[in-house]
This record gives structure tokens, sequence and C-alpha cells, in this order.
């Protein structure tokens, strides 16, 4: 008679001492366009009767557990070789030091290099990630505003983009401040005036500051800067009632063109408008403005040459900043700057690293099993993936992306010719139409190395299309511990046999030995050929069986 337990054939005892890690578990179901056979080999028949017994044999430690980082893996690989950095406008030296340090000579051409940094004169546009070829690992956005690279064709492109945040806040504060004081007192009118021989005292009566009201559009870091050096009212009254607008809010479909006709018309007469965030008056919808616009030209209109940054300080930061930031990267590691890419505090990511790697194996492990003929075709035919986490942290306090991207790797890596990373996982999801959904349960109970094993197999492959898998970490490993319903144990390293067969005395010496006579050594194990896959196959008991490379 079949049974339905199941039990490791061949490979190494699980091992449950106290997992030094948080327990978490990690299971995921697959559902899959057609009813192809989850298993290769004799399959049909066996699947339907749905009894029989799944063991699993683990063979070969052949290839060291991967990276933690997905993100940057292949940049870290590049390191090896001096990856060049190209530098396309004027940065700091002290930047420009971290990076000769690090980099190859600049070079021009774009596919030629692994990183860019650039500041807002340079448009990063779709081309330039196509003509890159694939090559370019990282944008780096020495300042703020990242209005200027196309962050879409950044992630579709697997390219990570970082920008310097903070190194220019105070200097941009302070040209706002610069400019409402120029604009009020008159300066620069008065200044060309005089360069042109005049004397127009008369002309030139400002207003003072004090007693103003100023409304800051923008509150963030240089809105909340310039906010420290004048006292404010709230924003409703503001907006209606202020003599002195300062704009800092980034350009987004939002704000762009948040200064037109209707605004305007609320605004009080006679209210001078500061903008130092991107716009107008410090920076302009085209850079440089034509010399005739009627803005640049206006006598009321106090213009400078997008100089908010421009101080010794603030770009000595920012070269700094984005230096570090994409050196960074480029060994591997999640920028804290990252604009497309989550960031993950390094304890965190120091805490997933067993389960980035289980992630990622599981994904393999589904997708060769329900794979079947159309992986030949380069495409999974999956259509669905449930991913559930099991963790006894908090489950909104869960982050998931990084596991997710992990997943979808293991998915669509091995029957595409896609690189996934952490960037453009959910991208290249999407546009595979692969739908994701998340679970988070919480785990009561402490450690699931503790609980008992669950053996009973509701169904391997339900009628539905959904094969099962799940893993968990166990002291720092990957294992897979459920196929289907089917209980196993068995650490994710090296590649994998999985078998169903009708429960009788014999099974593992007759695999073990088939293998054998192959020199298959379970624990440094090569391939086995095909002739020794059909032979495990002609083994009358084995009802199907697949074999997985991990
Ligand atoms: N002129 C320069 O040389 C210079 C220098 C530095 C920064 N900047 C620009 O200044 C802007 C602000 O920089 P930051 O570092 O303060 O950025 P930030 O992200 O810290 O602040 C932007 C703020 O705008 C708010 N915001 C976004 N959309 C909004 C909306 N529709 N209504 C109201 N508030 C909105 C955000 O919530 C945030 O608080 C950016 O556009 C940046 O590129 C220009
Ligand atoms: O967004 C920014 O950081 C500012 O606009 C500065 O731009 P810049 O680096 O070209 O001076």
């Amino acid at each position: 008679m079949d049974s339905l337990s199941a039990r490791t054939i061949i490979g190494r005892a699980a091992i449950s001492s106290p997992a030094l890690l948080p327990p978490q578990c990690l299971k995921f179901s697959v559902s899959f366009r057609s009813a192809a056979a989850p298993f290769l080999g004799r399959s049909a028949g066996a699947r339907s009767a749905g009894v029989g017994r799944i063991s699993c044999a683990a063979v070969s430690v052949s290839t060291p557990v991967g990276g933690t980082d997905a993100a940057v893996s292949s940049a870290a690989a590049a390191v090896a070789s001096k990856p060049t950095v190209l530098v396309s406008e004027k940065l700091g030296e002290a930047g420009l030091e971290v990076l000769r340090g690090f980099a190859n000579e600049l070079c021009a051409k774009i596919s030629l290099c692994d990183a860019l940094i650039v500041r807002s004169g340079t448009k990063v546009s779709r081309e330039v990630f196509e003509a890159a070829k694939g090559r370019l690992k990282v944008v780096g956005r020495a300042g703020v505003g990242i209005d200027n690279v196309d962050l879409q064709a950044a992630t579709e492109f697997g390219c990570l983009v970082v920008n310097a945040p903070t190194a220019n806040t105070v200097a941009a504060a302070e040209h706002g401040i610069a400019l409402m004081s120029a604009m009020a007192r008159n300066v620069a009118q008065a200044d060309a005036s005089m360069k042109a021989g005049k004397w127009q005292r008369n002309k030139f009566v400002g207003v003072s500051l004090v007693g103003k009201t100023l409304a800051v559009l923008g509150f963030g870091k240089v809105g909340s800067e310039v906010a420290r050096r004048a006292k404010l009212v709230s924003f409703d009254e503001a907006i209606a009632t202020s003599d002195f607008i300062s704009l800092h809010m980034p350009l987004t479909p939002t704000t762009a063109k948040i200064f037109n006709d209707e605004t305007f018309a609320k605004v009080k007469k006679g209210v001078r408008i500061v903008n130092v965030a991107r716009a107008a008056l410090d920076v302009f919808t085209e850079e440089p403005p034509h010399k005739d616009s009627p803005l640049v030209q206006h006598p009321n209109v106090t213009v400078t040459p997008h100089l908010g940054a421009s101080t010794v300080e603030a770009q000595e930061g920012v070269a700094i900043e984005i230096a570090e930031a994409v050196v960074g990267a480029l060994n591997g590691e999640l920028a804290a700057t990252a604009v497309n890419a989550p960031m993950v505090p390094a304890e965190v990511l120091s805490e997933l690293a067993p389960y980035v790697v289980l992630a990622e194996k599981l994904g393999r492990l589904a997708v060769q099993l329900v794979a079947g003929r159309s992986m030949v075709a380069g495409r999974s035919g999956i259509k669905g993936v449930k991913i559930s986490y099991a963790s006894a942290r908090n489950p909104d306090d869960l982050d998931t992306r990084i596991l997710r991207a992990m997943v979808t790797k293991g998915i669509v890596e091995p029957v595409s010719s896609v690189f996934v990373n952490l960037v453009n996982a959910d991208f290249t999801a999407k546009q595979r139409g692969l739908r994701i959904t998340e679970e988070r349960h919480f785990l009561h109970g402490g450690n699931p190395a503790d609980a008992p094993p669950r053996s009973r197999f509701a169904s391997a492959l339900s009628d539905s299309g959904e094969v099962r898998v799940e893993g968990r970490v166990k002291d720092g490993i990957p294992h897979l511990t459920h196929v289907g319903s089917f209980a196993v144990d068995v650490s994710l390293e090296g590649n994998l046999i999985l078998c169903r067969q009708v429960d009788q005395p014999g099974m593992i010496g007759r695999v073990g030995n088939i293998l054998g006579d192959d020199n298959v050594n379970v624990n440094y194990m090569s391939e086995p050929s095909k002739d020794t896959l059909s032979k495990i196959g002609d083994v009358p008991a084995i009802q199907e069986f697949v074999f997985l490379k991990l």
C-alpha cells in the first residue's frame, strides 16, 4: 500500500537546534496556466492517484550559497576588475578623490561605464540606459532633484539610482533667503543700474522683511531650513496673506505649474515669490532659459542661474556624499540614499540574509516543479505566486520587498535571460504578468523549528493548479520543509532529486546505487546523466521524480 508519509531518502539529517535568528518561515504557492506535470519523469497517473510518498534526495554542495544582496551583486562582481565611473558634470574635488581611489580613468562612453555621476544638467534619459547595454549599474545624482533621471527606465534596466539629498540643503535655503532679501531691496536691479552709470535712489526703494508673512510651500529639508530663518503662520492663512512665498517642493506631476493663473488670482497683490526648488527664478523649466525670456527680462524678477547648491561647502558635501553612495553600491551595499530600490537598515539586512537565499531557492524550486515543457520555450507559464511569511515579528513590521524580489528572481531567471535584482524585480514580475500576492502571519509560540512536523497530504497539486513549497531557515541554512502537503526536511544546498514512490523497503538503497553507478556522490555531486535519471524513473515503485538545480 502507498504511504502518505514523507522522509528524506538521501541527504543531510535535519538539524533543529535552537536557531540564532528570529523564527521565520516562508512558503508560497504557484498557480500556473496549464495542467503541466508537476514533476519530470513518469508523473501524470501517479499524480492523479494523489497518494504515495514524496522523498527528497539532496545531492552535493557544489555551489556556494549566494550573496545576500540581490540589488548589486553583479556590480560587486565587477569590482574585481575596477569599475569605470563616468562623472559628467563638475564635481567637488573631495568626491573625485574618493572615486579615483576606486575607479579606472573616466570614460566618455556610457557602455563602458559601471556608474554615472551627474548634477542637474545631464538628462539621463531612457536612451542613455539603452546605450549602456546593461553595463550601467548605478546613477549617482550629486544633489537632490532626480527629475533629470528617467527613473522608470533605470528601474526597467535594473540600474540603481542614488542621490545626495542632504549636503546642499543649507546652501539652497540660504540662497532662498538671499533671493528674498535681494528681491525685497531690488539689489540686482540697482546693481545693474549703477553699473550702467546711473544713480537712481528713488527708483529702487524696497520693502522691509520685518512683519511680513512668508509662506513656505514644500516643508521638507530646504523648506524647513528657510522656515527656521523666518516666523510662520498656518499654510491656509499664509497662502492668502503672504507677502513672500518661498517654494521648496520637488518637481512632480502635482507640483508642476503649481503657480498658474488660478493660484496667482488667490495671492495677495504685490506678493514676492522665491523659487529655489524647480520652476523659475533660480531654476528654470528649460536651462539655460532663452536670453529674451520675458520672465528673465522682467524688471520685477530677480534671476540667478541655478545657484542654489553652488557654494564651496555644498559642492564638497554632495561630491563626497554621492561618491560614497556610488562606491557603496558598486561594492554591493544597499545605499541609504537609493531612490528606486528599498532602503534597508544594515541590521535588518543581516537578519534577512539567510531568508534571501531561501526565497530565491524556493522560487527556483517552484518554477522547476511547475514549468514542465514550457520552460524550454523560455517562459514558465506561471501566472500567480502567493508568498506567505510567518514571523514572530509584528506583520506590520515585516518589510518583504527583498524577499519578494528574490522569489521573483528565483522564478524568472531559470526560464529567461532576464537578470533580476532588487531594483527591477517588481517591474519584471509585472511585465511578465506574474501576479504576486503576499500574506503575513504572526508566528505564536516562538521557534517554528520546534513545531511538530506536518505530514498530512491535502494535495500536492490541486485541481486549481497549485504547487506549494515551503521552507525555513535552520541554523542559518535554508531548508525545504514542504512540497505540497508532504513534509520533507532537506537543506537547500546543491541540487535536489525529489521522488514520490510506493512505500516499500529498500528504496533508498536502490536510488543510491543508481547514482553511485554513475559516480554521483550525494555529497560531491555532479549532475546525473540523462541515463541515470531515466534509470531512477524506471524503478517500478517510483511514481514520479524530478531533478532540480538549485
Ligand atoms: N536651486 C538649487 O540649486 C537647489 C538646491 C537644493 C535643492 N533644490 C530643490 O529644492 C526642492 C526641495 O529639496 P529638499 O531637499 O527640501 O527636498 P525634500 O524632499 O526634503 O522636501 C520636499 C518637500 O516637498 C513636499 N511636497 C511634495 N509635493 C508637495 C505638494 N504637492 N504640496 C506641498 N508639499 C509638497 C514634500 O512632502 C517634502 O516635504 C527639490 O526640488 C530640490 O531639487 C534646489
Ligand atoms: O536638486 C538639487 O540638488 C539642486 O537643484 C542642485 O542642482 P545642481 O547639482 O545642478 O546644482
